[in-house]
Parts: C-alpha cells; sequence; structure tokens
C-alpha cells in the first residue's frame, strides 16, 4: 500500500477512537493519557465514485457504484509540549510518523481534557491552544535528527564539495523526507548552501520547519463535536488550515453497529436504517441519539476528514488501468481491478510505472478507454480516469 496518513495529537483526544472505527481494529480505547503506548497500524479507505457507475453494469469492484480505496492509518501514542525534550512518552514515538505522508491531528475539541489530556469538565480547556505544538514537535523531531552530525557534516560538505540535498536527504530518509523536499525548503529559507557555519540556531530551526511542513502536511479533526461547545468548533473552523469536525465515537457506534448488521450504514453516510429488530431499547435509543447528531452535522467527519486528507491536502486523484479499452477489464476479466492513488498532475507514463517498472519502461502511449482517445505521455490525468497502457512487447 503506498499511501500511508497519521493519527496524532495529545494523549485523550480520540486517535484510537478514530482509527478504531476507521479500521474496525480492536484497540484500546480509554480515557486517561497514554492508553496507546505502541503504534496501531490497520487499514482504512478513501470513497470516491467508481467509474462503472457510467456503464451499464457494475463493476464488482464496488459497493453499488461506491469505490473504496485501501490507505494505511497509523494510531500512535499521544504526544505532550516538550515530548523532544523527553517529556510524557517522549519523541520517540514519532518514528512511528515515519512513513506517513500526511497527519490527522486529532484535536479534542469538546475542551474536555487539558494540553497533557488529563481529563477536566467540558469547555474547560480552550482546543485553540492544542493546534501549535504538534508542529513544533514534529519540527524538533526533524531538527534533533539533523543535529546529531551537523558540526561534521557541515565540515565535509564546505570541503569536499558535497551535495547538501542528498547529503541531508539521506540523514532525514527514516524521517520520510527526500530531496525534493529539502531542495524546496532550501530555496524557501535562502541560506546559503555552501557555508552551513554561517546558518544560525534560527535558520535552523526555521529549515526544518519547512521540511516538517512539505513532508508531513496536516489536517486537523475536530474531535467530540458531539458534545464539544459549539464555539469551539467554529472557532477551529475558522483558523487558516484545513479543519473537519468528527465525531470519533458516533462513528464507531455506527461502524460497529454496522458490522454487527444491526443497521445499514455505509462510512460518510448522513442517516442509517435499523434492520434488526433484535434491539434492546437502550441500543436504539443510543442509535437515535446518533441520529440526531449525525443529521445536524451531516455525518459524523470521519470518512470526510479522510477523503481531505487524500484528495485536498495530498491533493491526489485515482486512476484505473485496464487492458481492454472497450470492456474496462484485465487480462482475466475483471472489471476495472485496480484503483490507483495519484499525484494530482501524472501522466499516462507515471500510472505506466506504477503499473509495473517494466511496463513504464516500455511504454509507448496510453488510450483513454472512456474517449478511446490516444493519450501522449505528457497528458495530465484526472480523476477517475481509465487508462490502457500500450507498451513494447518483451
Ligand atoms: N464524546 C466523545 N468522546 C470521544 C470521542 N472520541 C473519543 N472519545 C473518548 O475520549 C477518550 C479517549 O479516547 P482514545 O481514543 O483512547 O484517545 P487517544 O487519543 O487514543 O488517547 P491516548 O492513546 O491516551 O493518546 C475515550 O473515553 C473515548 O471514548 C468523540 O468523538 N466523542
Ligand atoms: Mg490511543
Amino acid at each position: 500500500m503506498s499511501m500511508t496518513i497519521g493519527l496524532a495529537g495529545k494523549p485523550n483526544a480520540g486517535k484510537s477512537t478514530f482509527f478504531k472505527a476507521a479500521t474496525l481494529a480492536d484497540v484500546e480505547i480509554a480515557n486517561y493519557p497514554f492508553t496507546t503506548i505502541h503504534a496501531n497500524k490497520g487499514v482504512t479507505y478513501v470513497k470516491s465514485e467508481c467509474p462503472c457507475v457510467s456503464r451499464d453494469k457494475r463493476c464488482g469492484n464496488c459497493s453499488d457504484g461506491i469505490r473504496y480505496v485501501p490507505i494505511e492509518l497509523i494510531d500512535v501514542a499521544g504526544l505532550v509540549p516538550d515530548a523532544h525534550q523527553g517529556r510524557g512518552l517522549g519523541n520517540t514515538f514519532l518514528d512511528d510518523l515515519r512513513q506517513a505522508q500526511a497527519i490527522i491531528h486529532v484535536i479534542d475539541a469538546s475542551g474536555g481534557t487539558d494540553i497533557e489530556g488529563n481529563p477536566v469538565d467540558i469547555g474547560d480547556h480552550d482546543p485553540l491552544g492544542d493546534i501549535d505544538f504538534l508542529n513544533h514537535e514534529l519540527t524538533m523531531w526533524i531538527h534533533s535528527i539533523i543535529m546529531r552530525n551537523w558540526t561534521k557534516l557541515s565540515r565535509k560538505i564546505q570541503a569536499e564539495g558535497l551535495n547538501l540535498e542528498h547529503i541531508l536527504a539521506d540523514q532525514l530518509m527514516g524521517a520520510g523526507v527526500n530531496e525534493q523536499h529539502i531542495s524546496e525548503a532550501l530555496n524557501e529559507c535562502k541560506l546559503d548552501r555552501n557555508h552551513l557555519s554561517t546558518w544560525s540556531e534560527e535558520d535552523i530551526v526555521h529549515f526544518c520547519d519547512v521540511i516538517r511542513s512539505l513532508s508531513k502536511p496536516m489536517i486537523i479533526a475536530a474531535n467530540k463535536m458531539d458534545v464539544a461547545p459549539p464555539e469551539n468548533v467554529s472557532n477551529l473552523q475558522a483558523l487558516e488550515q484545513m479543519v473537519v469536525p468528527t465525531s470519533a465515537a458516533a462513528e464507531l457506534v455506527l461502524r460497529s453497529a454496522s458490522k454487527g448488521q444491526a443497521i445499514s450504514y455505509e462510512p460518510g453516510d448522513k442517516d442509517f436504517t435499523i434492520i434488526s429488530e433484535k434491539l434492546s431499547p437502550a441500543q436504539k435509543k443510543g442509535l437515535e441519539n446518533v441520529r440526531s447528531l449525525i443529521q445536524k452535522t451531516e455525518g459524523t467527519g470521519i470518512q470526510e476528514c479522510i477523503n481531505s486528507a487524500v484528495f485536498e491536502l495530498l491533493d491526489l486523484i485515482i486512476v484505473y488501468p485496464v487492458e481492454d479499452e472497450g470492456k474496462w477489464t484485465d487480462k482475466n476479466g475483471r472489471m476495472l481491478p485496480d484503483a490507483f492513488l495519484m499525484k494530482k498532475g501524472s501522466n499516462p507514463h507515471d500510472l505506466a510505472y506504477k503499473v509495473h517498472s517494466d511496463i513504464g519502461d516500455r511504454f509507448l502511449y496510453a488510450v483513454d478507454a472512456k474517449t478511446k482517445m490516444r493519450l501522449g505521455e505528457k497528458h495530465e490525468l484526472k480523476d477517475g480516469d481509465v487508462v490502457k497502457i500500450v507498451s513494447t512487447a518483451k
């Protein structure tokens, strides 16, 4: 699986509840800080309309025209301010986020937990104060990795004229940072790449901050919206960042009830139908409470948050490679067998490489299976494109 999203934030914000609701994996959830110590990894899905809705039959790989494309989700231990200096559980847990291409920062919008995740009365803590610390901890985590060999590196780069991007990317590879991130950050910070000894401590921290924003883009889940004072949610939504109000607890109720065949509900739906006749009055009442919430808020926000992270924050599209442009099938006759998440701006040649490096090397041209038009190597693919790749015979 090529796409990984990390759930991070202070303890007790609802990360594991979000994770459990999104993956249905069995993980521990509790109303005290540091319930999660070891990271949980699982599979969740982005949701999109399947291209087969334009055909007269469904492809068999979607749920009645809704396509679910798998991505990996990681739930990590809670972080507190100054974790990079060893507070709370320290920052070693940030290493669990290294594969993440994006981060969902789970905030307790109810104000019912302090900055360290200890329960307080609802509304007692201002969640706006929880926003910035995570970026700072991530920046300082990158900083600590860079500083491990800084003096030696800067001397070496100056003396041997080595490539700075290459050396730093090598150093930060474990944090999911690549040469392009470094190169963009160097340009943005306008630092003298040949004289690292002239960079001040402030320059280095700013440089790490830019690397962090490029390599770990973040979306905020304003969680516990079911119990949050409305102004807390609207204050968070007014921020100049991507914010999605969520109720991980409500999603967990609905996904669990759906799995137990008590209700009919698909992630992201704004309502559900009770299908079991065996529910107790208490279970029915619980479900009706969730119904009145999601009718008001247009869903629990969990699927919306995952979709926004993938399609808006990371700017990805879904492309469907096929071998038969008429039937939209692979060589075994399976219709629309694969759905690939790709960066917006990708072209058919990039898709060919994603299918197989060999097909990429032997790429000739592609065909848009919807219009039957031939696509050049540099043609920009769109979300939902169905594409046949033509390559030279082996
Ligand atoms: N009302 C409400 N409570 C929630 C929601 N999401 C989580 N909770 C509760 O918040 C508490 C903490 O949830 P967890 O999912 O364990 O939080 P966490 O962020 O994983 O915590 P740590 O592992 O300690 O960092 C539990 O009591 C959950 O039931 C929500 O959307 N609404
Ligand atoms: Mg947890």
